[in-house]
């Protein structure tokens, strides 16, 4: 009789790389504006070599600094299939450098569409291969079942919006369903069932931006939710005050403070200095 090999979970290795380096997430997000200023934009002769080229300098400077990065798909898409390609090269060189990835593709559709999302993204010897996929719950957390099998037979998980960063989801995310709980709760409710049931380390996305008492997401209910990771963007850029993680995350286990442009603005020869005063915030 042959037993299957259970992966380690993310769980364990999100804590563990965590526990070495901190909770910074780099986000890798090469914006049209960055690129020129990083002497990689349109003009330079240089658009799909100079996104490959941006990542994978991210990904250098992060290097056994930090334990998470963040890619944002959409700026890498919009250069089409060079973007891929380059984020594909980017995602090798991460992985080569022991940094956990979570691919920010806010994917989400019907169930069986998610599944091909969750084999593009999260499957091992996929070109696009990373850790964690973000995911979005509004077709229902339901039609994510697939994809939280998928990830959890590879040892990986879904990062699902709970609480976004930005203004514009307040009324959806705020909104009370039939049992007086918020759409936010409901969501973060069931990641944090689900984690109980599996152990994976599903994650939740709560904003650094957002009061979580109005989205109902308090700090007392975050026991149930103790191995439920957190990725809060909003830090820098957003406004957030990476000085602050933990007074606006007092009761949650594992928060992963996500900056992108805040960093990145410090250019190729400020990063690895922008990375460590960014992780020294994160300890006062
Ligand atoms: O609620 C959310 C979910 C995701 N994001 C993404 O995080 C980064 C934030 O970039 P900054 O430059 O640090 O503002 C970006 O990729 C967003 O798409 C978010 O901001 N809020």
């Amino acid at each position: 009789m042959t037993t299957a090999v259970q992966p380690v979970t993310f769980l364990r290795r999100l804590t563990a790389s965590v526990t070495e380096h901190g909770p910074l997430c780099v986000g890798i997000d090469p914006h049209p504006a960055l690129l020129e200023a990083w002497g990689a934009g349109p003009g330079t002769g240089a658009d799909a070599s100079g996104l490959e080229r941006f990542g994978r300098t991210v990904v250098e400077a992060a290097a056994g600094r930090v334990a998470v990065i963040k890619p944002q798909v959409a700026l890498f898409e919009a250069h089409g299939s060079a973007g891929f390609a380059a984020l594909e090269r980017v995602l090798a060189d991460a992985r080569a450098a022991g940094l956990l990835v979570i691919a920010d593709a806010k994917r989400g559709d019907i169930g069986s569409t998610n599944d091909g999302y969750a084999a593009a993204w999260l499957t091992p010897g996929s070109p696009l291969e990373a850790d964690a996929l973000t995911v979005s719950p509004y077709l229902g957390v339901g039609a994510l079942e697939g994809a939280f099998a998928a990830a959890e037979r590879a040892g990986k998980a879904l990062f699902v919006l709970a609480a976004t960063s930005n203004p514009e989801a307040r009324t959806l995310q705020q909104a009370r369903v039939g049992d007086g709980r918020t759409v936010a709760a409901t969501v973060a409710d069931a990641v944090a069932a689900r984690n109980i049931a599996s152990g994976a380390g599903h994650g939740v996305v709560i904003g650094a931006t957002v009061d979580r008492a109005d989205y109902g997401l308090v700090t007392d209910a975050s026991t149930l939710r103790a191995a439920t990771p957190v990725l809060a963007p909003g830090f820098g850029a957003q406004g957030a005050s990476l000085t602050s993680l933990r007074t606006l995350f007092p009761g949650d286990a594992l928060v992963l403070a996500s900056a992108s442009r805040s960093i990145l603005q410090a250019g190729p020869d400020g990063l690895v200095a922008a990375i460590d005063a960014a992780g020294a915030a994160l300890s006062r």
